[in-house]
């Protein structure tokens, strides 16, 4: 969809700003360019749309060579994002996000009705803010709009220079997530600068980790933070790599192990006879709905010794609450997370209202090398069989 050909920017001064690029961006992908001040992000970025004019190679839009391009034309399809979101202060939030939809020819009234779906695309009730004037709204409310506004031509291509940049780490992450939550419906094919390795992380499909003027690795989140292709990727994606990988690998249906389930109202006696025949320490129990109610030690349904378990017990009697569970393909940052939080060895997945498994520490780290060595084949590292630790994969 994009496609950068031996890509160069040298400015006047003799600063190579860009230095031979080459990279594609697919259709409804999300590339973020990351890297530190001043090594050519920004003039990748802007030569996309002609504001800068490269002085080598060509750029491709759609298969089509943008230096042949109209650059009014060319920047229609394009919409274009930046940290200054440059709204007319003397026009409301509505006209400003109508502003496109009325040049590319609507009548006022349908341009209108347009910025209005906008606005509530991107967050913003436009019965709240449609009047307002932007010096009325707070930093996070304007980003918004500049992202209503830049979509507003249904542009299939987008360009987003630090867009989140201004605001705070809260109202930053919460602009983030609305952000991929509209990308997952609106494919838009996505050029994104940013030098926050974390913002780069959460939102790109894959990541261009710039050095001075050229790519140092392009690919996915997980495989620049679990293996960093040089020196420079390594330290410049930080030495708590390994955490922020959680982040951005989720739980898989194959990452689970399978204790026997049972149900709260089974007779304790049947339980006990399934956990037998499993060779099972412990089953996971659900409650009559089959949502998630707990786990049941072996030893619990069958009695200590002395004192036999009642013949007419259910499992209910036995049974520890863990009622927290997550839905498959959530990170696994937050099931370390509700596992720590709950203090448990194990977490339940489901897949909508079905009970699938639970990931334990042991399949949460081979989940962990699964993610590295399924995008990086070749990279091997040492096996550690964490399931030989005593105790490990058990309740705590
Ligand atoms: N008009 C210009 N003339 C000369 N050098 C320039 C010009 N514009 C940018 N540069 C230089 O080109 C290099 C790349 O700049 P660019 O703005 O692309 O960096 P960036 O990665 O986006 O940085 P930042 O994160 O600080 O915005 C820098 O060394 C910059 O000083």
């Amino acid at each position: 969809m994009i496609r950068f050909e031996h890509v160069t920017k040298r400015y006047a001064d003799g600063t190579t700003a860009v230095d031979d690029l080459s990279f594609e961006v697919a259709e409804g992908e999300l590339i973020t360019l990351v890297g530190p001040s001043g090594c050519g992000k920004t003039t990748t970025m802007k030569m996309v749309n002609r504001l800068i004019e490269p002085t080598g190679g060509r750029i491709l839009v759609d298969g089509e060579d943008i230096a042949a391009a109209d650059p009014v034309e060319l920047r229609r399809r394009i919409g274009y994002v930046i940290q200054q979101v440059g709204l007319f202060p003397h026009k409301t939030v509505l006209d400003n996000t109508a502003t496109v939809p009325h040049l590319l020819g609507h009548p006022r009234k349908k341009a209108r009705a347009r910025a209005a779906e906008l606005l509530d695309l991107v967050g913003l009730d436009p019965s709240v803010y449609g009047d307002r004037y932007p010096d009325q709204l707070s930093g996070g409310q304007r980003q918004r709009v500049g992202v209503a506004r830049a979509l507003a031509a249904d542009p299939p291509v987008l360009l987003m220079d630090e867009p989140f940049g201004a605001v705070d780490p809260v109202v930053r992450e919460h602009l983030q997530n609305e952000f991929l939550r509209l990308q997952s419906t609106l494919h838009k094919t996505v050029l994104f600068v940013t030098h926050d390795i974390e913002e780069a992380v959460r939102l790109g499909d894959r990541i261009a980790v710039y050095g001075a003027g050229r790519i140092e690795q392009l690919d996915t989140p997980a495989t620049v933070l679990g293996a960093p292709a040089t020196p420079y990727t390594a330290e410049f994606v930080g030495a708590d790599r390994g955490l922020k990988r959680l982040s951005v690998t989720p739980v898989e249906a194959a990452d689970l192990e399978e204790p026997p389930v049972v149900r709260v109202d089974d007779p304790a006696g049947r339980a006990a006879d399934r956990l037998a025949a499993a060779g099972a320490p412990w089953a996971v129990v659900l409650g009559a709905d089959g949502s998630p109610y707990g786990w049941v030690p072996a030893t619990a349904l069958t009695g200590t010794g002395e004192e036999p378990a009642p013949q007419d017990a259910t499992v209910r009697t036995h049974a520890r609450r863990m009622d927290a569970w997550l839905p498959l393909g959530a990170p696994l940052r937050q099931a370390l997370s509700t596992m720590l939080q709950h203090d448990a060895g194990w977490i339940a997945v489901r897949d909508g209202d079905r009970h699938l498994g639970v990931l334990t520490p042991a399949r949460l780290h081979s989940a962990l090398r699964r993610a590295t060595t399924a995008d990086a084949s070749g990279t091997s590292r040492g096996e550690i069989a964490l399931d030989t630790v005593p105790g490990a994969g058990a309740p705590l």
